[in-house]
């Protein structure tokens, strides 16, 4: 009986000590993610505003930011794309942010999409956008990100005339080495890692000093750490697809690799991917790229605009380019081999010049 009563005992006092441990975790683990975040409950909305704690945020008061949110009319708009629609925000003359409300409502988002923003909140990193905060309601959400006063390259090279810039040739290759070094990050440094799956000019916008930002994580999937692909419904835009995706809707890194191989030939031809005349034809950009090089008139690739340019460092820019777009994954290179192949071009320069 008295062994009874003490194994009795024993139990309870494990289970005591369980629980209270896992409370004690709890608490600690809300505290510390207290700590990083403002959280603001929206009682009128049903809405919940989470922003991550930054100097730059740390100034702003909830209650005020969420009400100019919700000033935002279509006099705000500054883009809109197949998720939804971009308005900037001006919280008083020195700050602004972009604010992206998603058209689905918030009742297809679970937990799954706020620990996914939660992910997204913790990278920063000089070549990606950050993104400060997000607001849930019943019927829509919205991303709060940093905004790029330069907009996207999309925009710059292929936009309205107003939105268009001449690009010349080192501020295209300076762009093309930044957006490599942001998905390289994503890549190779982020834990777990990110594949971003939407690589396009869209989503490359251009910060305050034309330094090329990447952008939009709406279809950003985190890597399990000993995964090496995910599989999901094919996301991404047409014209930039990789083939294997395309056909088997098995996204690895690779995906984003070919992706930006379209990129380094949109800067390097001018021309859009999804461009009409390529759709009459019933081609795409890389298509008619490996036809004009099978022809060996190279020099037509190159954008007319660039009326000045040194060959040498295009022709590097454009056989990374085709590496990127090798058919078959495997002989890609990975998105750091492909910055660390661009950065390498300005340095053989240098040693060249010297
Ligand atoms: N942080 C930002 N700062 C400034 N402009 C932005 C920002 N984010 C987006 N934009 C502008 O809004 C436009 C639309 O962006 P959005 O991400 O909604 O669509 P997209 O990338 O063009 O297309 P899709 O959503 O179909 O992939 C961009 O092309 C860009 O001009």
């Amino acid at each position: 009986m008295g062994k009874a009563i003490l194994v009795a005992l024993y139990i309870t006092i494990c289970c005591v000590a369980f629980v209270t441990s896992k409370i004690i975790i709890s608490v600690l683990l809300y505290r510390r993610w207290k700590r990083k975040h403002m959280v603001y409950e929206d009682g009128f909305s049903g809405g919940k505003l989470v922003m991550f704690k930054s100097p730059m945020m740390q100034s702003l008061k909830s209650d005020a930011f969420l009400k100019k949110t919700m000033n935002l009319s279509n006099k705000d708009i500054i883009g809109s794309g197949g998720c939804g629609t971009v308005f900037r925000l001006n919280i008083d003359h020195s700050t602004a942010f972009a604010v992206k409300r998603l058209n689905r409502g918030s009742a297809d988002r679970d937990r799954g999409f706020e620990r996914e923003l939660e992910a997204m909140g913790d990278i920063k990193h000089r070549n990606i956008v950050t993104l400060h905060g997000y607001y849930t309601a019943p019927h829509y959400n919205l991303l709060i990100y940093e905004l790029m006063p330069n907009g996207s390259l999309d925009a710059l090279i292929h936009g309205r005339s107003r939105d268009k810039m001449h690009l010349d040739w080192p501020s295209r290759y300076r762009i093309a080495v930044g957006a490599a070094r942001g998905i390289s990050y994503l890549h190779h440094d982020c834990i777990p890692h990110i594949i971003h799956r939407d690589i396009k000019s869209s989503n490359i916008l251009l910060d305050q000093n034309m330094e090329a930002r990447v952008s939009d994580f709406g279809l950003a999937t985190l890597m399990e750490p000993d995964k090496t692909h995910v599989s999901t419904i094919i996301a991404g835009t047409f014209g930039y697809l990789a083939p294997e995706y395309f056909d088997t809707g098995r996204a690895t890194a690779k995906v984003d690799v070919y992706s930006f191989g379209v990129v380094l030939l949109e800067l390097l031809t001018g021309k859009k991917p999804s461009d009409e005349a390529f759709l009459e034809e019933g081609t795409k950009l890389v298509t008619w790229v490996k036809a004009v090089v099978q022809e060996k008139r190279e020099e037509h690739v190159v954008d007319s605009s660039l009326e000045c340019f040194p060959v040498n460092e295009v022709n590097l820019v454009f056989s990374i380019a085709m590496m990127c777009l090798e058919p078959e994954p495997s002989k890609r290179p990975t998105m750091a081999e492909v910055l660390k192949m661009l950065e390498q071009i300005k340095s053989d320069k240098h040693v060249s010049d010297s």
